[in-house]
């Protein structure tokens, strides 16, 4: 019988001689292999739509460095996209959504189990890779969580501090709740056809959790994040749940406990020692190292990443970068991170 997949065996909370490795963004503009598939179909969401090349490009880093995971290639934006909204992306600049501000806005959306006619190409996407990957590389499946969607939804665009999601909220609390709400529905739907496409693990991206501060965090992260948990447990009891409350600080003690996640992905921002005490007790961890170490390299890089191994070796721990890697970063210090972490003796 083959011997499972590190990243699953890590998931379910094995202690591994060396931690398994992927990054986030692993698939992206650092690399020359992305940037010329990427202009083969033209744009972004071309790339994203179109199965074969976003295969394509979720294959390269696997080739490249070898890494335990491969990241399915899509957005966090193209569920707003199913459920109706315009969305466009600005070069040089990021994404553009229509905007819903009144009751009228989200009365346009389509409901949640709808959006499959925009996702199919996602899912085929999804269905090449389980059969094109290597037998020991885990595919994992990704949604944003419904705080972070939300937030892109109500203003049109990217927020230094969300704050056009927070007015509303205040505001207009009905009209934000039925919001939550949908995306949350149609999370549920969007990740469990991933996963019968062939998605092995899924990945929650809550990446502006840390402006939810006292009981918005509970309502707007931790709920959402549980209610998709247990949905998607209910109906695929074996697959393995990442949630990524970015920028929770303190808030990352106990949300695997009050979400039922299986790991947590921890950003750069909190320090090793603390999560490992608070954080790995209840199972596995994600992350950690900042990753402008992929751009400046050197013994820094080695140092850090050295200390994050030996930190989190007395429990589950899956080797990844604190955010998504940069497209100024040097492929080389990737290599460097990738041998240094299957070098270093843990404990
Ligand atoms: C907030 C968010 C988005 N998208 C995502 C998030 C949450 C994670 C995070 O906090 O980074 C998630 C995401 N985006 C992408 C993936 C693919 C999988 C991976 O490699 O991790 C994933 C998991 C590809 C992408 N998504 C995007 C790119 C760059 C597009 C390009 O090729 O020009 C990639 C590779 C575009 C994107 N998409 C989004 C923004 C704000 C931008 C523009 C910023 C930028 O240019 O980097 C929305």
């Amino acid at each position: 019988m083959a011997t499972e997949k590190t990243l699953l065996r890590a998931l379910k909370g094995e202690v591994l001689e060396v931690p398994p490795i992927w990054m986030m963004r692993q698939a992206g503009r650092y690399l020359p292999e992305y940037r010329a598939t990427r202009a083969k179909a033209g744009d972004f969401l071309s790339l994203c739509y179109t199965p074969d090349l976003a295969a394509e490009v979720t294959l390269q880093p696997i080739r490249r460095y070898g890494f335990d995971a491969a990241i399915l290639f899509a957005d966090i934006l193209l569920v707003p996209q199913a459920l109706g909204a315009d969305l466009w992306f600005v070069t040089g600049e990021g994404p553009r959504l229509s905007t819903i501000t009144a009751a009228a806005d989200f009365e346009a959306l389509k409901p949640a189990d709808a959006i499959h006619e925009t996702l199919a190409p996602v899912y085929e996407t999804v269905r090449i890779l389980a059969r094109e990957l290597p037998a020991e590389t885990t595919l994992i499946g990704f949604a944003g969580a419904p705080w972070t969607v939300a937030t892109y939804m109500i203003a049109g665009r990217g927020t230094p501090a969300q704050e056009p999601a927070h007015a509303l909220r205040e505001a207009n609390p009905a009209l934000f709740d039925a919001l939550i709400a949908r995306i949350t529905e149609a999370t549920i739907e969007y990740l469990s056809a991933q996963i019968e496409a062939g998605a092995e693990v899924v990945k929650l991206f809550d990446s502006w959790a840390g402006s939810l501060t006292g009981a918005a965090f509970d309502k707007y992260a931790v709920e959402p994040a549980r209610a998709i948990t247990a949905a998607l447990k209910a109906r695929h009891p074996q697959v393995p749940v990442i949630g990524f409350p970015r920028g929770a600080g303190e808030k990352y003690a106990g949300f695997a406990r009050t979400t039922g996640v299986d790991c947590v992905a921890l950003d750069q921002a909190v320090d090793a020692t603390w999560a490992a005490a608070h954080v790995q007790i209840d199972g596995c961890v994600q992350g950690n190292l900042a990753p402008e170490h992929m751009v400046t390299g050197g013994a820094a890089l080695v140092a850090e990443t050295r200390r994050i191994v030996e930190a989190f070796s007395g429990g589950p721990h899956i080797f990844n970068l604190g955010h998504g890697i940069t497209p100024d970063a040097d492929p080389e210090n990737v290599a460097l991170m990738v041998e240094t972490v299957r070098s270093t003796r843990r404990g």
